[in-house]
């Protein structure tokens, strides 16, 4: 009786990949967004995104990695909900058929608590929604990065593998040219495309005359994206009704209205992200 002798590919131990890798294996687009700063928009702009994607009839996850202002189910209504677990995962909480996402403000006791934890359990915490939650086939996983360009978000955005784009979120002041730049530098630290600049905050229109009042200015923006050749996608104007609804979390119904400049504008925005679909992925 002879042995049966067994092919040599498989006495060759493959690696293993990353369970991070697999995880998000079936997932068409990771685009981060991110902000040289706190406080300048860049929750906004990933909510509406992910938001306005899912609109257009893309299947989108929107992942929240901003642990210490996790603002994402708020913004969307959505704080009382808690995500189930079962055999494939942590199940994303669904704001729509194909909108679902996932943050640590929905595995919050209580709301006013602060997070009060040290890099390496941030960071635990990050890569088990990496790791571990359950997105299915998606189009895009739009991820709100911590503020910043220090360690943490450099952490963070290390942790996810291959990104295709990263949209940079500013305000118009002189100043924002200093966080522009650090952003810039960032993405390309990371080696991910920078789809473009994101100028919100850009004036307020004066409710009597029409006339728009510059309230941080004008001109870091433009500067930024002429010096780095990076295109400004929008502009998006002081808009009282973009911060009540995302107070009330009615987002999702503010888009679909489509009422205020600063949602017209922010199609293009869309629109931006939308396009890396049909580019050549080989990278
Ligand atoms: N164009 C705008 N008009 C009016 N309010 C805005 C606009 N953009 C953002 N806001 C409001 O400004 C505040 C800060 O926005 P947001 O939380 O998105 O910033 P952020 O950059 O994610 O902050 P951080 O990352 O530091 O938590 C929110 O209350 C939001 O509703």
């Amino acid at each position: 009786m002879t042995d049966k002798v067994q092919p040599l590919e498989s006495l060759s131990e493959k690696p293993e990949e990353p369970k991070i890798v697999v995880n998000l294996r079936r997932i068409k687009r990771k685009i981060m967004v991110m902000s040289g700063k706190g406080g300048v928009g860049k929750s906004t702009v990933a909510a509406n995104l992910a938001a306005g994607l899912a609109l257009r009839g893309h299947k989108v996850g929107l992942l929240d990695c901003d642990i210490h202002g996790p603002t994402i189910p708020t913004l969307f209504g959505l704080e009382s909900q808690r995500p189930e677990v079962n055999e494939e995962g942590i199940i994303p909480i669904s704001v729509l058929p194909n909108l679902s996402m996932m943050s640590v403000g929905f595995l919050l006791g209580d709301k006013d608590s602060p997070i009060i934890w040290r890099g390496p359990a941030k960071m635990g915490a990050i890569k088990q929604f990496l790791e571990d939650v359950s997105w299915g086939a998606l189009d895009f996983l739009i991820i709100d990065l911590p503020p910043g360009t220090g360690d943490e978000p450099l952490s963070v955005a290390q942790l996810i593998p291959n990104c295709d784009g990263s949209v940079l979120v500013t305000t118009p002041q002189d100043v924002a040219l200093i966080s522009v730049r650090k952003s810039i530098r960032f993405s390309e630290k990371l080696n991910v495309p920078i789809i473009g600049l994101v100028d919100n905050m850009h004036g307020l229109i004066c409710p009597h005359c029409g006339k728009p009042i510059e309230v941080f200015g004008t001109g870091g923006v433009e500067k930024a994206s002429e010096d780095f050749n990076i295109p400004i996608l929008a502009r998006l104007p002081i808009e009282p009704k973009v911060a009540e609804m995302e107070d009330k979390g009615t987002i999702v119904q503010g888009l679909l209205e489509h009422s205020t400049e600063w949602q017209k504008n922010f199609e293009a925005i869309i629109t931006a992200v939308e396009q890396t679909l049909g580019e050549d992925k080989a990278k």
